[in-house]
């Protein structure tokens, strides 16, 4: 569980995050919403402390980030906006390899690693395509199989479907949705409720650094408007999950 309470934060006059108490239980799937500059980004930051609040804490798993911020960041992946301008390697093997390379695991436990990452993100036995030939859809869901080879028990996507089309980001969800029923918590960041919120289990929507709505989407989704956040019809929740 990610859990923050009463989180605070300023960039110099700005306060971004004014109190923010969430919880995100394993094997949730969560969508953050908001308008642009309501503190999304800066809060999830929090989760693996990519940034320190000026109050408040962060737990994961029961353990403060404060004290072990390394642990945060194995633990809590992170995938951003653009992934294209975050691989750090050729071809898709050699780019989901980094980050378990870099914990100094060994070759045999890194090939494992690759293979079942790419093959979570349905890229099994492309290892060694070349990632500037892929489609922004493929780009999206090699990233995510760059944060799973870290093997973290909690994944937060700030913007995946930025640029993606409609089968692409279909494709995208429907592996978060499966990660979710897997036990791991997935937390997206969007600005766009399309599809997103008919899969999630939970819609937070943040505003002025604070929570301003949360549940269910079906419940909550009709007064995201008021918020700047595009309404879409809901038809219920987790239709992702199978008996
Ligand atoms: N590096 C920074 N320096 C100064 N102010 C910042 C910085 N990053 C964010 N802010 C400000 O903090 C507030 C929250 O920004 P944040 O990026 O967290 O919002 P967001 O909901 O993720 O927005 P967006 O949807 O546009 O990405 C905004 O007022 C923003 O202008």
């Amino acid at each position: 569980m990610i859990r923050t309470r009463d989180l605070v934060f300023s960039y110099g006059e700005v306060r971004a995050l004014d109190g923010v108490s969430l919880s995100v239980d394993d094997g949730e799937f969560l969508v953050l919403a908001g308008a642009n500059g309501s503190g999304k980004t800066t809060l999830v930051r929090q989760f693996n402390g990519l940034a320190t609040p000026d109050s408040g804490s962060v737990t994961v798993d029961g353990v403060s980030v404060a004290d072990d911020p390394v642990r945060a960041r194995t633990r809590v992946g992170m995938v951003f906006q653009h992934p294209r301008d975050c691989f750090v390697a050729a071809t898709v093997a050699a780019d989901v390899a980094f980050g378990p390379e870099n914990l100094g695991l060994d070759h045999e436990t890194v090939d494992r690693r690759v293979e079942e990452s790419l093959a979570a993100v349905r890229m099994a036995g492309r290892g060694d395509e070349r990632l500037d030939a892929l489609s922004g859809g493929e780009q999206a869901r090699v990233a995510i199989a760059g944060a799973l080879a870290m093997d973290p028990d909690h994944l937060v996507l700030d913007e995946p479907f930025a640029g993606l089309d409609w089968p692409a980001r279909e494709a995208v969800l429907d592996r978060l949705a499966a990660l979710a029923d897997d036990g791991m918590s997935v937390v997206v960041v969007t600005h766009d409720l399309r599809d997103v919120a008919t899969l999630a289990d939970r819609l937070v929507v943040m505003a002025d650094g604070r929570v301003a709505l949360d549940g269910p989407p079906a419940a909550v989704v009709d007064r995201a408007a008021e918020f700047d956040v595009r309404p879409v019809p809901v038809s219920g929740n987790a239709e992702h999950r199978t008996p």
